[in-house]
Order: structure tokens, then C-alpha cells, then sequence
């Protein structure tokens, strides 16, 4: 494996600028970002906000309407796909069916034009790589869904690409199996060091492979951070909302002072923030705080909403909680189940505390004044 090690060099990519429309309306528009040599990044989003487009700008199966491309300092703007040194990998495993797993992985060096001896060795040391020793003989059709999408990961690396791309590379896998590949697939891109981008609309399959997300939404880019900091310092409310759960509440800025903002809610009820925001007096705000941020009492105070107990549900090890506001608004709020913790009846008027430490504000109209 040592020498593999050797031979994979990943190169850095530097998306600027990227656009691309089907027809008249953009699919992606303006998106930058850069991935390290030997860095994995995902690209995360709703379905239908430009993932894909993106991707396959990158490998050279669209050519985009304009912005630019390099990998490893070299432009790839007249890069055909072929000659581009990526490799990838689909959701619906791409194999071709009639040959067997080493021909499939043997594919793209016989395209190269890798000596026969060579590409045996290689494909030997590809499926021990991917775990699939003694399955060189099989057709897909003989391998389950998981082991057929190792085989498609050997084949992209085989050619020892600089780069590898994955488009929602486990989607049409259970969840178990899932995990289990997301583990192998970091291990080994770990192991060989290759630049890697997968796409995916699974929040904690990004969060769980990526060292940082670009986060995507109607096209834009929304953030470029690392797992923790998208979840934490989410900068849109987009953002805040597509990343974990978040309680979103309507307000208005009523008092500013030199560390502290108070927030009238719908219903006469205020929630004071122990900072001040920039905003003016009167600016009508969305709120928004975690479900780990909310703590249940049975006495009122400050920044306690009456709220009626819906339902709860012991998750595991948290308990949920779902309430009510007394204008109609849900509201979800979690603890930590201990031997002891109370589990209050259900249709108990109770006051939910919010840590408005912790909580995110954000201005009405999010969408129409989007930051790169
Ligand atoms: N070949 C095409 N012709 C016309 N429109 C397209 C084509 N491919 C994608 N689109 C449109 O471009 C937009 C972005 O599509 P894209 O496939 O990049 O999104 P995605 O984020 O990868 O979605 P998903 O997660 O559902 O795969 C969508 O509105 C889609 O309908």
C-alpha cells in the first residue's frame, strides 16, 4: 500500500467564479470556492440548488457558461474530461454489467494504455484496498449494493486520479451501510491522500466526511466553513436551518443597549440577548436557537415562553420535547435522559427557557440580501 501512498499526488482546486445555465435561467451562479491538495470537502444542499452542475463542470462533461477552473495551478479550460486526471464516482454505481469487477477496475488503465502485466498488479491492489480480495472474477450483478460501489470507488482511483469526485456516492445504500462505506472511503482517502469532493444532500453524511462544507442553496454559495462553525456560526438563516434542527421565532428589535438586545415577541412576550446586534429599533427579526438551547421549568422569568407540552418522546439517550406557544408557534426543545430526569404529562402548561446566548438573529427578508 506504501507505494500507492507515493503515487497518488492530490492536487489543489480553485473553483472562481463558476456559472452555468440549461436555458434562460442560471443553474449555478458565481460559485468559488478552493479545495486543498489531499483535502476532502462536500458540497452540500437541497436537491435541485446546483450540486450536480457544479460537479460536472469540474470533471468536463458541461462546459460552463463561464468562471474558471484549475487544478493544481493548471486551467482546465481546454482540459478534455479524458485528459483531466479525475475520477469518479455516481450514485447508481456505473459499472458496466457484462464485465467482471477486475475488468471494470482494469477499465481506465487500459484506456491509459497500462501495460497488461501492470494493470493486474493494480487492480490486485485496488481490491485489497477496497476490501473485495477474491472478488475479481464476479460480475456486478454478484456483488450486493455496497460491495458494487467499492468497486466503483477502485475503479475511479485506479488511474491514480489527482482528484476524485463523488456524487451522492451512497444514496441508493441503507443506512448502516452507509456508515459503514463512509468510514472505508475516508480511511482510504486518508491513506492516499487524494483531493476529494462528494456531493450530497445528506447533512450528516457531509458532516461526517468533510473537513469543510460549501454550502449551496437556489444556485449561491450560502458558507464555506468547517462542520463545527457552519453548525455553531451559521451565517444565514438558510444555513441555520438546512444544518441540525433550529426553533424559528418572528420578533421585533424593541431596546438597544451597549450589551444587550431586547427582542419583542408576537405575543408580548420579550427575550433579552446578553449583546448587541446591529440592528435599528423596529426592525422585524427571525430568532433562532437549537433545541439543546431551550430548558423546561415550571416557573416563569426572563426569557421564559409559556409554552404547552405537546409531546415527549426519550430519543435514545435525549429526551424531545414539543411545545406550543401560546400564539400557535412550535417549538421543539431537547435534554439529556438521565436515570432521573422528570417526563412531564402531556398538555402541561410549562415555560421554555431560552439560552439567548446562544441564539441567532437574522434579518426578515434573509433571501433577498445574500452574502458570498
Ligand atoms: N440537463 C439539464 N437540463 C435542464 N435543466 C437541468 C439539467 N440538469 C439540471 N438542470 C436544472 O438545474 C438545476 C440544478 O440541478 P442539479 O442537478 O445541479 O442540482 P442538484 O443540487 O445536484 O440536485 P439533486 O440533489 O436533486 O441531484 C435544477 O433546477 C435542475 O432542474
Amino acid at each position: 500500500m506504501s507505494h500507492i501512498t507515493n503515487a497518488i499526488e492530490g492536487k489543489q482546486l480553485s473553483v472562481n467564479g463558476l456559472t452555468h445555465s440549461y436555458g434562460g435561467q442560471n443553474a449555478i451562479d458565481d460559485i468559488s470556492f478552493e479545495i486543498n491538495a489531499g483535502e476532502i470537502v462536500a458540497l452540500l444542499g437541497p436537491s435541485g440548488c446546483g450540486k450536480s452542475t457544479v460537479l460536472r463542470a469540474i470533471a468536463g462533461l458541461i462546459q460552463p457558461k463561464s468562471g474558471g477552473i484549475h487544478l493544481g495551478g493548471q486551467d482546465l479550460a481546454h482540459v478534455s474530461a479524458r485528459s483531466r486526471g479525475i475520477g469518479m464516482v455516481f450514485q447508481n454505481y456505473a459499472l458496466f454489467p457484462h464485465l467482471t469487477v477486475a475488468e471494470n477496475i482494469a477499465y481506465p488503465l487500459a484506456c491509459q494504455q497500462v501495460p497488461r502485466e501492470q494493470r493486474r498488479a493494480r487492480v490486485e491492489e485496488m481490491l485489497s484496498l477496497v476490501q473485495l480480495k477474491g472478488y475479481g472474477n464476479r460480475l456486478p450483478r454478484e456483488l450486493s449494493g455496497g460491495q458494487q460501489q467499492r468497486v466503483a470507488v477502485a475503479r475511479a482511483i485506479a488511474g491514480r486520479p489527482s482528484l476524485l469526485l463523488l456524487d451522492e456516492p451512497f444514496g441508493a445504500l441503507d443506512r448502516a451501510l452507509r456508515f459503514d462505506l463512509q468510514v472505508e472511503l475516508l480511511h482510504l482517502q486518508k491513506t492516499l491522500g487524494i483531493t476529494t469532493l462528494i456531493v450530497t444532500h445528506d447533512q450528516e453524511e457531509a458532516q461526517s466526511l468533510a473537513s469543510r462544507l460549501v454550502l449551496m442553496n437556489k444556485g449561491h454559495v450560502e458558507q464555506i466553513d468547517t462542520p463545527m462553525a457552519v453548525y455553531d456560526r451559521p451565517k444565514t438563516l438558510f444555513v441555520n436551518t438546512f444544518i441540525g434542527q433550529a426553533n424559528v421565532l418572528r420578533g421585533t428589535i424593541s431596546q438597544l443597549g451597549a450589551e444587550a438586545t431586547v427582542i419583542a415577541l408576537a405575543d408580548g412576550a420579550t427575550l433579552n440577548l446578553p449583546r448587541r446586534l446591529s440592528f435599528t429599533i423596529g426592525s422585524q427579526v427571525t430568532i433562532t436557537f437549537r433545541p439543546e438551547e431551550v430548558r423546561l421549568s415550571s416557573e416563569p422569568g426572563e426569557n421564559r415562553l409559556g409554552a404547552r407540552l405537546t409531546v415527549s418522546v426519550p430519543l435514545g439517550p435525549t429526551l424531545v420535547h414539543d411545545l406550543v406557544l401560546a400564539d400557535g408557534t412550535n417549538l421543539r426543545a431537547s435534554e439529556v435522559r438521565g436515570p432521573s430526569t422528570f417526563i412531564p404529562d402531556t398538555g402541561t402548561q410549562l415555560f421554555a427557557e431560552i439560552d439567548t446566548a446562544r441564539c441567532h438573529v437574522f434579518p426578515v427578508e434573509p433571501e433577498v440580501s445574500q452574502q458570498s
